[in-house]
């Protein structure tokens, strides 16, 4: 049956995302509809969609309304191909900031808002340069695969790191080679992961510490969607890994440059364990309407 979208498209560092709002959950797209809605050339174009829905109304929402009972609204995110993905650091920043400006919730400066995902409750907040997440607890996962990608001469190692979504982080020579590889084709990984992972290419500065924050060049490959923009979970993964790599030294506070812009992350400590918090830019372009078959 043909469905009318109403839609708003946001982003952020440019990392793009067509949202909708489906307070009672009985709009949910089809695959077919959401590559439909993502593709560049047919469609809106997008990296993802993300669908606005009370946490009531979705089957992984009790999870999340079991976990804070103050998260009303969840983010129902799907990859540019129609996949699931447990957590979106970009998408859920504009997620917040539509959410508002759709007059769906308030929040003032210093306030947090809960908001429900697969990969558990995230707070958002307000920040100097647009809205801030808490992507919570993170871990080493998956070891240290092998990663290929066209014009890398040879398999670099990768490191795993989980922070909601699942990432592998690999480090590269120069920015010559950050520029060079070609991230169109999905990279290879060795083992393969079972639910597959983003890819991130990351390459310090020099020096790598300016003014007490660390600073990195990313590039990456994302899971369900090529490569993007920006990435906001893999910009995480991405400090992360290279603080990992350098050890004790490292800050915890972190600037990562993607191709549509700069995010920060910061790593600090709270009862249940370090946790990962992203910042940066959230956008809202322009809304429209789309017939769906
Ligand atoms: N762009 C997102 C991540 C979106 C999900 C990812 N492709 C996955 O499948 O895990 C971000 O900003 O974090």
């Amino acid at each position: 049956m043909g469905f009318t979208l109403q839609f708003t498209k946001g982003h952020g560092t440019g990392n793009d995302f067509v949202l909708y709002t489906d307070p009672e959950g009985d709009h949910p797209l089809t695959t077919a509809q959401i590559v439909a809605v993502c593709d560049r050339h047919f469609g809106v174009g997008a990296d993802g969609v993300i669908r606005a829905v009370r946490s009531r109304n979705i089957d992984e929402g009790a999870a999340a309304l079991a976990e804070d009972d103050g998260a009303e609204w969840f983010m129902d995110y799907h990859n540019a191909d129609g996949s699931i993905a447990e957590m979106c650091g970009n998408g859920i920043r504009v997620y917040a900031r539509y959410l508002i400006e759709q007059g769906l919730v308030e929040l003032e400066s210093g306030d947090t808002l809960a908001i429900g995902t697969r990969a558990g409750v995230r707070d958002v907040q307000r920040a100097t340069n647009g809205f801030q997440v808490d992507l919570g607890r993170w871990k080493l996962e998956g070891g240290e695969p092998l990663v290929r990608a066209k014009e890398l001469k040879v398999a670099r190692p990768g490191l795993g790191i989980n922070v909601g979504n699942p990432h592998v982080v690999v480090a590269l020579a120069d920015e010559a080679e950050l520029e060079s590889a070609d991230l169109h084709y999905i990279p290879l990984i060795e083992p393969e992961p079972m639910d597959g992972a983003n890819v991130e290419f990351v390459v310090p500065y020099d020096p790598l510490i300016k003014d007490g924050v660390a600073r990195i060049s990313m590039r990456v490959h994302e899971r369900g969607s090529g490569e993007t923009l920006s990435c906001g979970t893999g910009v995480a993964a991405a400090a992360l890994a290279t603080r990992h790599w350098a050890g004790s030294a490292a800050p915890n506070a972190w600037r990562v440059d993607v191709p549509g812009g700069t995010l920060g992350v910061r790593m600090f400590a709270t009862q249940d364990g370090e946790h990962v918090g992203l910042s940066g830019p959230a956008d809202l372009v322009y809304t429209g309407t789309l017939e769906l078959g």
